[in-house]
């Protein structure tokens, strides 16, 4: 049993596992990407497009998309979806109006 797993461990640390980071704008995406990635809280703006980090935990690549949260850029957000194996969505729980537009969106990706 113990061998098994080992086994599957290190197939899955050979891989680079990709993930996806959605949500409203102004969610906190960027925040959290870099925060994984440098440890620190960056200042940020509003993402146009995305961005893309390379993530090592344990020996475990992980590719992270940061992808834009603004309404114009959401219809885009299903080009990101081929080989994702990690979604991370966020959402501001502030936000409160917004609550229902994160379901949607949450919805609308489930759907895909
Ligand atoms: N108070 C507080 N502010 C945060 C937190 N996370 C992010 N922020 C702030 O919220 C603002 C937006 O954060 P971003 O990480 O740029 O948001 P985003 O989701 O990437 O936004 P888009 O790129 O427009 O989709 C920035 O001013 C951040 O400093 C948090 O946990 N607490
Ligand atoms: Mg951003």
């Amino acid at each position: 049993m113990g061998l098994i797993f080992a086994k599957l461990w290190s197939f899955f640390c050979d891989q680079e596992h990709k993930v996806i980071i959605v949500g409203l704008d102004n969610a906190g995406k960027t925040t959290i990407l870099y925060q994984f990635l440098m440890n620190e809280v960056v200042h940020t703006s509003p993402t146009i497009g995305s961005n893309v980090e390379e993530i090592v935990v344990k020996n475990t690549h992980f590719l992270v998309w940061d992808i834009g949260g603004q309404e114009s850029l959401r219809s885009s957000w299903n080009t990101y979806y081929s080989n994702t194996e990690f979604i991370i969505l966020v959402v501001d729980s502030i936000d409160r109006e917004r609550l229902s537009i994160s379901k949607e969106e949450l919805y609308r990706m489930l759907a895909h």
